[in-house]
């Protein structure tokens, strides 16, 4: 699925937080939106979630507008840093739990529900976790059962914002590897809020730099080093 973030503008108490932001993020690909704190990040994100309303512009997904489709609706995955997982759910009801509540002919049966958990558990290399509860998994652990249960409606696009905060240096590390070859076999069109540089480039095709509610510039690695659009954009990657 391709998405087209077209001219959409956000203001909270008066303040413009988005001002103008078009992107378009293509079909398959990793894109992170790399900025410092304020720059409007996680708000873009809510937004494409549908947790948010835009002011002004439209969200398009493979050209069908989005901008109005309820939050339910849209069949995003989605790991947020406040989406942690369940407590009093086994790993695999955790996984399940999309797929339990979707409604009417989409809902899979039980044995589907279990097959496709069986199928996540391998893909995040946990197969023999599932009966474990949250408490009893390192934080990596969980962040990967927060990736599967993201993974397990098929979602039609994969909202990542800080998934590895709150994790220590060398467990973030091996997890970006993770992330990226999960997305990778899924195929999924995946979009990665952080303000952490290496993070962004180490997953990402390609980084939209923000900056004041602007996106400044949309660039691999390469380019964003060789070719900074602003001085904004050269300071930013120069200090990260
Ligand atoms: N619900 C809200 N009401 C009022 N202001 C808000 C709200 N949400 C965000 N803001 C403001 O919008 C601006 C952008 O915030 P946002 O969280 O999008 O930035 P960010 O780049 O994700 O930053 P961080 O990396 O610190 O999360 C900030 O100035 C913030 O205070």
């Amino acid at each position: 699925m391709s998405l087209e973030i077209d001219r959409i503008t956000k203001t909270f108490d008066g303040a413009a937080v988005l001002r103008d932001v078009s992107l378009n993020v293509r079909d398959g690909e990793f894109l992170a939106l790399l900025g410092p704190s304020g720059s409007g990040k996680t708000t873009l994100l809510n937004l494409i979630a549908g947790l948010t309303q835009p002011d002004g512009g439209k969200l398009l997904l493979d050209g069908t507008d989005i901008t109005h489709k309820p939050a339910g609706a849209r069949r995003f995955g989605m790991v947020f840093q406040s989406y942690a997982l369940f407590r009093h759910m086994s790993v695999a009801d955790n996984i399940a739990f999309g797929l339990r509540i979707m409604r009417g002919r989409d809902r899979p049966s039980k044995a589907e529900r279990r097959t496709r958990v069986c199928e996540l558990l391998d893909l995040i290399e946990m197969p023999e976790l599932a009966d474990r509860y949250p408490a009893q998994l390192s934080g990596g652990q969980q962040q990967r059962v927060a990736m599967a249960r993201a993974l397990a409606i098929s979602p039609r696009l994969l909202l990542l914002d800080e998934p590895f905060s709150a994790l220590d240096a060398q467990v973030r590390r091996s997890l970006r590897g993770s992330v990226r070859d999960l997305q990778r076999k899924v195929g999924v069109t995946a979009l990665l809020v952080t303000h952490d540089q290496s993070e962004a480039f180490e997953i990402a095709d390609r980084v939209a730099v923000m900056n004041g509610g602007l996106i400044e510039q949309v660039g691999t690695r390469e380019e964003l080093q060789q070719n900074p659009a602003s001085d904004f954009v050269r300071q930013f990657i120069a200090a990260g």
